[in-house]
């Protein structure tokens, strides 16, 4: 049974890497995805979250938090993103924790944690391994704008420089996957390193 905590800046390529991992049999906990669920309405989050930045974070029909307009607040201003991270962190920790030990529990093989905050949040500690996805500065921001169309260079820049950097990030690799160039090229070293942990 192996933990692998799998990192890498805002679209580095992390998804698709665990999708290639997914399809050879791992089991992927989504740091997004729980993040996502802890602020839904009517969660704890949802309420501290409101409780801090106000209403005008809703949408229109105010049946949700509107992502893009809390994004744009918090890659503004390091003060408020950690205001959320600080609601948010401790929850996603505890769900993703509580996965693993539910899917090591049910005899998981390889599971795998993606998490853009992995080493920031800690939860490398909870992982055998420590995978990081790679891609340079300039593909990151390439990539980022052409999958989310109505994002502006200056918000795609923030919300990279607000991460740790990649340099940072590769001190606490056990194994680094260069996706940098075609997925094909990744798929090549992807299936590599599976044969090493299967
Ligand atoms: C700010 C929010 C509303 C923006 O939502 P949006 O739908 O635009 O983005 P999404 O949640 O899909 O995240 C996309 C990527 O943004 C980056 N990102 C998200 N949160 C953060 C953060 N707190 N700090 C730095 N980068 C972040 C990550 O690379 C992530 O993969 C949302 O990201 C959020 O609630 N963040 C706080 C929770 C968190 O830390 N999530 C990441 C867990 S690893
Ligand atoms: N090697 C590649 N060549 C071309 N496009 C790629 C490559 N790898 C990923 N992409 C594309 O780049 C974008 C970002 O990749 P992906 O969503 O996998 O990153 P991520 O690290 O999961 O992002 P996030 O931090 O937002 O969760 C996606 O649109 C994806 O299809």
């Amino acid at each position: 049974m192996t933990v692998i905590g799998l990192t890498g800046g805002i679209a580095s390529g992390k998804s698709t890497v665990t999708a290639l991992l997914k399809e050879k049999g791992a089991v992927i906990i989504d740091a997004d995805k729980i993040a996502r669920e802890i602020m839904s309405k009517g969660e704890p989050a949802w309420f501290e979250v409101l409780n801090y930045f106000g209403d005008e974070i809703l949408n229109d029909d105010r049946s949700d938090i509107d992502r893009k307009k809390l994004a744009h607040i918090v890659f503004s201003d390091k003060a408020k993103l950690e205001v959320l991270n600080n609601i948010t962190h401790p929850k996603i920790i505890e769900e993703i924790k509580r996965q693993v030990e539910e899917y090591k529990k049910a005899g998981k093989k390889i599971i795998v944690i993606d998490a853009a905050l992995l080493i920031e949040t800690g939860l490398d500690k909870i992982a055998d391994e420590v995978w990081v996805v790679a891609a340079n500065e300039d593909i990151q921001l390439q990539r980022l704008m052409a999958r989310e169309k109505d994002i502006t260079k200056d918000e795609a820049l923030k919300r990279i420089k607000s991460q740790m950097p990649l340099a940072e990030k590769l001190k606490f690799a056990d194994r680094v996957i260069d996706n940098n160039s075609s997925i094909e090229e990744t798929k090549k070293q992807v299936d590599k390193m599976w044969t090493k942990i299967s």
